[in-house]
This record gives structure tokens, sequence and C-alpha cells, in this order.
């Protein structure tokens, strides 16, 4: 009999990692994960979460072992490109893009270097966990060098004498400019997906993993949009209504003991900004708030 739970793999403990179990959480996965144990068993729901490091999870959802994995784009591509050298298999679906888990993969040098262009880097060794991105940059812009492959402390490599450059993540840059570092290439952007393996899942597991994208979107977007309430003049409503953004249509309600004053509700998909709040409040919109949404269902 096939195994009817559904396999999810997650980051053990790293950047993704708390992204990823508030999510599960959000989408109503209820799983305790205090332990130390490799697998979690949801408690409301027929799913497993596997933890582990984050480079073996495309590995896990290609080969089959888990159905589903919580990976970055950059852990994804690199091994896709490692397993295609291999001939091993790559084969996977990216089912959803997620809101978190934004970086950049940089070529960086010594704030010192004279940095002329891409040519500059010819013949240098440059570090990175990331060979084979690295690789694919660098044969397309055929400039020879030497691969250094660190799978930590990367940004310490030149200093150490270990390399002449690096190729590393990057998001605030902090990292760099503690290191003396300059960004000067960059070569790949990465957000965190949700993988699927490609073979069909049983029906059962597909509705599952359905209703999980489902609840996924309605995270997402929730998290995006605010819940905006305001009481304006009847006769500026067109003119208040027009500035709240990429709103749906606005619910008036009358205001009690007011004629000319009503309440105007809206969900709206981007924030609201203080600029925008100073013109509505010109134009004699008042009690202005704006409140977070956590979830949403269209
Ligand atoms: N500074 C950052 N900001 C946002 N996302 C990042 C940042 N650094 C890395 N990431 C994303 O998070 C993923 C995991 O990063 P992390 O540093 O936790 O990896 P790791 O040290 O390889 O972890 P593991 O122990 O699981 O192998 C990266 O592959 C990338 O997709
Ligand atoms: O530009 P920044 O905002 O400084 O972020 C970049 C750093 O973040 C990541 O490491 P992380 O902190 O996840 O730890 P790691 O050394 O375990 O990879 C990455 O490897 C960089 O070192
Ligand atoms: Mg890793």
């Amino acid at each position: 009999m096939p195994e009817q739970r559904l396999r999810i793999a997650i980051q053990k403990k790293g950047r993704l990692s708390d992204d990823t179990v508030k999510l599960l959480k959000a989408c109503g996965v209820k799983v305790n994960l205090n332990t130390q144990r490799l697998i979690a068993h949801s408690e409301n729901m027929p799913i497993d979460i596997l933890r582990v490091r984050d480079d073996d999870i495309p590995g896990l959802v290609m080969d089959g072992v888990v159905d589903l994995g919580f990976i970055g784009q950059n852990v994804l591509e690199e091994e896709s490109m490692m397993r295609k050298v291999a001939n091993e298999p790559t084969s996977h679906k990216v089912v959803k893009e997620l809101a978190f888990g934004d970086c950049r993969f940089s070529i960086a040098v010594d704030n010192d270097f004279d940095y002329q262009g891409v040519q500059s880097l010819a013949n240098l060794r440059i570090a990175t966990t990331y060979v084979h991105i690295l690789k694919r940059f660098m044969e397309e812009a055929n400039v020879p060098y030497t691969s250094c492959m660190l799978t930590g402390s990367v940004e310490v490599a030149p200093r150490a004498g270990l390399a002449d450059a690096i190729c590393d993540l990057v998001s605030t840059g902090a990292t760099l400019e503690a290191n003396g570092l300059k960004e000067v290439e960059v070569i790949y952007r990465s957000t965190a997906v949700l993988m699927q393996r490609d073979e069909p899942l049983t029906g059962e597991k597909q509705e599952l993993v359905d209703r999980i994208l489902t609840r996924i979107d309605g995270v997402q977007t929730a998290k995006e949009s605010k819940y905006i309430m305001l009481n304006a003049p009847k006769s500026n409503l067109k003119a208040i209504s027009d500035l709240l953004p990429g709103s749906d249509l606005p619910t008036v309600m009358e205001l009690a003991g007011s004629t000319d004053h009503v309440a105007l509700h809206v969900v709206s998909k981007e924030n609201l900004f203080w600029e925008t709040m100073e013109q509505l409040k010109a134009l004699g919109a008042s009690s202005i708030l704006v409140l977070p949404i956590e979830k949403m269902m269209e």
C-alpha cells in the first residue's frame, strides 16, 4: 500500500527555517517542531515534516523521497546543474514562489581592488559554495578563473589568503562590508520556492497539495494587503476612494448621527503610505485606520 502521508522537507536550521515554519503554521499545519527529531508528524493533517540541511532538499525531491520541499532557488539551481553533470535525475516542478529568502548571488572583491568589469576577474581564484552557478556565469563571460569550493565562511577567504575574490549570497550587504569587500557583479537572484516531485501523486495527496497551495496564496496575499477604515465626507467620497491604492469596491456605511459623513472600509492590495494618508485627511477624511490582515480567501 502506498504511503498516504504527504512528506515535506524543510531546512532544519538557518535562514529559511523560521519563515518556512511560520508559513506552514499560517496554513493550518499543526506540528510540534520543538524536538530534535528528523521527522515530525502533523497532528491535524496527514503530513510528515523532514528537517534536513538545505543542500539535501532538492535531491530528496528529485529522488522521490519526499513530495514537497521548501528551498532557495540558488540551491535548487546548483543541485540541478550538479546532477546534470553526474547524469542523475533532476526532474521536479516549482509549484510556488514564496515571499521570503530573497537574496542575490554576487561576486565581491576587496574594497581597494581596481575593478574595471568582468575581465578584471581573469585568472583570479574565486571562493564559493555554489560552484556550478559561478562556472556558468564565468564561461558565458568567457573569463578564465580558478574555483575554490568552500561550504561556509566564504567571506573571509580573501583575508585568509585562500582566494582573490568571492561569490556568495548577499542580502543587506552587511557581511561584505564587515569583511572589507565590495559587490561587483550580481550573477543570480534568488527567492525561496516550494518544489514538488515530478511524478504524479495519488489523488488524495495531490488534493492536499492543492489545498496547501491555495492557503499559501491566501497567507501571502493577506500579508501584502491592508484593511483600511476611515470616515469620509459624502461630498469627497469619489476623490477619497480614488486615492486608496489597488482597492476593490469599497464598503460605504452610514455613520450614526451624521448626515454628511459615511464610513468607508476597503481591502487594499498595497500598504497605505503616510503621504496618501495626509492627502486623504486634506480631503476631509478622519479616523483613518490601517490594519493588517491575517488570512484571505477570494
Ligand atoms: N542573507 C540572506 N537573506 C535572505 N536569504 C538568504 C540569505 N542568505 C541565504 N539566504 C537564503 O537562505 C538559504 C539558506 O541559507 P543558510 O545561510 O541558512 O544556508 P546554509 O548555511 O547552507 O544552511 P544548512 O545548514 O541548512 O546547509 C540560502 O540558500 C538562500 O536561498
Ligand atoms: O548581506 P547580508 O545581509 O549580510 O547577508 C549575507 C550573509 O547571509 C548568509 O549567511 P548566514 O547569515 O545565513 O549564515 P551562514 O554563514 O551560516 O551561511 C550568506 O551566506 C552571507 O554570509
Ligand atoms: Mg546549506
